[in-house]
């Protein structure tokens, strides 16, 4: 008798047609029972003649509709048998009428079986209006605990639906009182806002909100109620347990009483926090897009415009209706290849980014140069679904950089190529002509009797005479020879194409002759004449130096010679020979002899007026011939090779001094120290120089050391490899004589250096010389831009100190501030600055 659901009570079944229950020990009872209830009309009899058979009996039987038990029974009687069927689950709802004889007289006996939970009684001798009477009593009880049973089962089964309903639905659920107090809540409600139910449960809603908002809550109930809303939504932030802001949508649904009124509002919240957060983040998306001073455009994964922003607009003239579902093809320049193109995709495909510059055509045709970062942007599945590009138009930077390199590269009076250009052509012309084994000249040209004319003239007529010279030595030369001015009076041609030497005479004789008509001048009629020196290659040298040097030696024979003349060098010119020769050999024993010094020049910052550091400028003592400039000897130290052990001995004499100043304490202990090209060539630079500073002891962060820009320009990969090491040693680097040379400032970018130094043969000028000035001042602002220090050498005159100071240079040295001076002097210098009177220049 396990289960306890009770079959259905068809609602057409008649008393008669229950099945009924008889118990008694008599056979004759039972019959005499089973007589009485089947001429009554009863359908259904079961007899058993035993408590316990009946038990068994019922097990099976789910139908019984009343049971007519006798009380005296051997074994399991009336009472115990009524007993356990009306405490048993599958049993109870069965009435029983205990069938008596002369028990029943005994008032306790009826007291105990209405105890033991029968329905009724009836006694023998059996009246049978009264026993039918009982027994359509009972199943009228019958019938009613039946159907109670089913009602009450399926009121428990929907009951339970509900609450898995409400449980396990996706939103939150509360029921909330007009007062705001919560009810009944749901799991999901709980877990959205981390409490527990019963921390929650009897809680004010309104304690829910953020407290700006708790007042929007009890309105928007108001609301329902006065406009009789069956429900209706609204957007609502509440504060998770652990303060977090949950965004939800909060629906209100009033449910009311027969009368109408609101009972309690059942409240449905969605979190729709992670859409707020979308929304936002897009808000915020849309804002950088359009607000970007960069040029944006989004395309699918095919390439094809989906949007571009106002900044593209502007930068390529293109509305986006005129872009939309294009490719951005569109905006080809026709400047690259196909291959740039390729290659350019490759990456993106590959790597997911491209950054470069690029040429891009506006709508109005013009073509542009661009900075462009371009981005894949992947789905979930790591599929490309869209390419973002930004970018940039740098024409006035691509313009600046080309001002100044043409600014560097060229001399300002002649618009000629410099002395650096012409370096960097002589050096393409050695590298071809060794590889294709031709000859080429160089040719040196100075004026006769210019001095003499500038002089007694002035200035401005010989700037226009070395302008119309210039002209003239143009209209005398092939466009395949290189005409650059070397300085002053001096102008140097290379050609390049000549059969042998007869071709450079022949060229010679040609300038020559375009000099040799006078030249009319601000109302003067003026004649020069020049003096050539010849050399060439390979004959005369096999490197740049010995090509220049012959052809120096050769034009001062041609002076020598009477002037307005040519002459090819030949090796007895070399009169220096010998006394190179002694000064060699002096060189190689100056290190044992400890004939070398050091001097050093205070270096001062531009806006404090405080020493700020020393350059370290190398002397040799000769015995007999006394003090030595570098400009002597380094260029022979450095083609005998000797400027190596020099080099390092420098290092170490400079970073020892350095030390020296930082044990004593003195402020602002820093040296900077020239390299020579070999030096910074050389493989084992950086252990060199890490070597030393280990031996020092000095700090890698006091040490500068100065490298020209030739030296950097001449192997541009090598060069970022070296600086790169220097770098990750602690050392500073300063670019010297910047200007100069022949930057790439593609290159100068890459190179991890602290420091430009401006030339002073642009310091020197300033402010008289436009030109002049204005390099300095682009390298000042180059410098800004690319956040390195600019250092102006050979500062000499106040005016120029004021200039640099207006321009917002960082550091300046030069004779203004102090000469090169001994160690002693420096340190002097150091430890009382006020010894170099530098308050008064920068009080002015
Ligand atoms: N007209 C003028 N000149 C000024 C002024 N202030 C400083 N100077 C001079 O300008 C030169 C500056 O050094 P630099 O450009 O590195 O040019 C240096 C540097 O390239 C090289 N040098 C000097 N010492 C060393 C060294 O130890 N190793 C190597 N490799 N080169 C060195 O020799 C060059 C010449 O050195 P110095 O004759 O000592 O000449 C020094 C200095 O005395 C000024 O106001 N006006």
């Amino acid at each position: 008798m396990s289960d306890r659901v009770l079959p259905y009570l068809p609602d057409d079944i008649s008393n008669k047609q229950i099945p009924i229950l008889v118990v008694d020990d008599l056979r004759d009872n039972l019959d005499l029972m089973e007589a009485l209830l089947v001429s009554e009309g009863f359908e259904v009899v079961h007899l058993i003649p035993s408590g316990q058979e009946a038990l068994e009996f019922l097990e099976t039987h789910r139908d019984i509709g009343v049971i007519l038990m006798d009380m005296m029974m051997p074994g399991i009687d009336g009472h115990e048998m009524c007993r356990r069927i009306t405490t048993h689950e599958s049993t109870r709802h069965i009435p029983v009428i205990i069938v008596t004889g002369g028990a029943l007289r005994h008032n306790e006996a009826v007291q105990k079986s209405f105890a033991a939970g029968a329905v009724d009684f009836v006694t023998k001798p059996i009246n049978e209006v009264e026993l039918f009477m009982r027994i359509h009593s009972a199943l009228a009880l019958y019938r009613e605990r039946v159907i109670r049973h089913h009602k009450t089962r399926e009121l428990r089964e929907s009951e339970e639906k509900f609450r898995v309903t409400f449980d396990q639905a996706p939103v939150g659920i509360a029921h909330v009182n007009a007062d705001g107090r919560l009810l009944l809540i749901n799991r999901r409600l709980c877990e959205m806002l981390g409490f527990q139910e019963r921390e929650l449960i009897e809680s004010s809603f309104p304690d829910l909100c953020v407290p700006e908002n708790r007042d929007v809550h009890e309105r928007e109930l108001k609301k329902s109620v006065e406009q009789g809303l069956e429900y209706h939504g609204f957007e609502i932030p509440l504060v998770h347990k652990d303060g977090r802001i949950i965004w939800t949508k909060l629906t209100l649904s009033p449910m009311k009483d027969a009368a109408g009124v609101p009972k309690y509002f059942i409240h449905i919240v969605e979190d729709i926090t992670e859409r707020k957060n979308f929304e936002d983040n897009l808000r915020l998306s849309a804002t950088v897009f359009e607000g970007s001073t960069e040029a944006i455009i989004i395309t699918d994964a095919r390439a094809n415009i989906l949007r571009v922003n106002s900044a593209f607009t502007a930068m390529t003239g293109y509305a986006d209706h005129e872009v939309v579902g294009k490719n951005p093809r569109l905006l080809k320049s026709g400047n690259h290849h196909e291959e740039f193109y390729r290659a350019m995709w490759a990456t993106l495909s590959s790597t997911g980014q491209w950054q470069g510059e690029i040429w891009n055509r506006r709508k109005n045709g013009d073509i542009f140069p661009a900075w462009l970062t371009l981005c894949a942007v992947r789905n979930s599945e790591d599929k490309i679904t869209n390419y973002v590009g930004i970018s940039r138009d740098i024409t006035l930077r691509k313009e600046a950089e080309e001002r100044l390199s043409y600014q560097a590269s060229h001399d300002a009076l002649t618009g000629l190529p410099n002395r650096a250009r012409f370096h960097d052509r002589l050096t393409h012309a050695l590298a071809r002509a060794g590889r294709d084994r031709h000859e080429f000249a160089i040719l040196f040209l100075d004026l006769d009797r210019f001095k003499v004319i500038n002089d007694t003239l002035g200035h401005t007529v010989g700037d226009f005479l070395l302008q119309g010279v210039t002209k003239r030595l143009l209209g005398g030369t092939r466009e395949s020879d290189t005409l650059a001015r070397w300085g002053g009076d001096e102008f140097i041609i290379l050609l390049e194409s000549i059969r042998g030497a007869e071709d450079a005479a022949v060229a010679a004789r040609r300038i020559l002759d375009v000099l040799a008509e006078p030249f009319s001048v601000q109302g003067h009629e003026v004649f020069v004449s020049g003096s050539i020196g010849i050399s060439v290659y390979p004959r005369d040298g096999e490197d740049v130096q010995a090509l220049l040097r012959c052809a120096d030696i050769a034009m001062y024979r041609a002076k020598d010679s009477g002037k307005n003349d040519y002459q090819f060098y030949e090796s007895t010119m070399s009169t220096g020979g010998l006394e190179r020769l002694k000064l060699e050999g002096d060189l190689r024993y100056a290190l044992k002899r400890n004939e070398f010094v050091l001097h050093y020049q205070p270096r001062v910052n531009i806006n404090t007026g405080l020493i700020v550091g020393a350059e370290a400028l190398i002397r040799w003592d000769l015995p007999d011939r006394g003090l030595l400039w570098p400009l002597d000897f380094i260029p022979l130290a450095e083609e005998s090779g000797f400027i190596i052990p020099i080099g390092e001995w420098v290092l170490r004499t400079a970073c020892l001094q350095c030390r020296k100043w930082q044990d004593a304490g003195v402020p602002h202990p820093r040296v900077s120290v020239n390299l020579s090209t070999h030096q910074f060539k050389k493989d084992n630079l950086t252990s060199t120089v890490d070597r030393i500073l280990k031996e020092t002891g000095l700090s890698p962060g006091l040490l500068e050391l100065e490298i020209t820009e030739s030296a950097m320009m001449e192997n541009l990969e090598k060069a970022v490899a070296t600086l790169q090491g220097l770098a990750e040693l602690g050392v500073n680097v300063a670019i010297d004589d910047f200007g100069t040379g022949y930057s790439s400032l593609g290159y100068l970018k890459r190179f991890p250096i602290g420091a430009l130094k401006i030339d002073q043969s642009f310091v020197r000028h300033i402010p008289s010389n436009i030109d002049d000035t204005a390099i300095a001042m682009s390298i000042i602002s180059l410098g800004k831009t690319l956040n390195l220090k600019v250092v102006a050498e050979g500062v000499e005159t106040q005016e120029q100190l004021t200039v640099l100071r207006n321009y917002q240079c960082d550091e300046a040295q030069g004779y203004l501030f102090s000469q090169p001076v001994d160690a002693d002097r420096m340190t002097e210098f150091l430890v009382n600055p006020s010894g170099l009177n530098l308050s008064d220049l920068f009080e002015q």
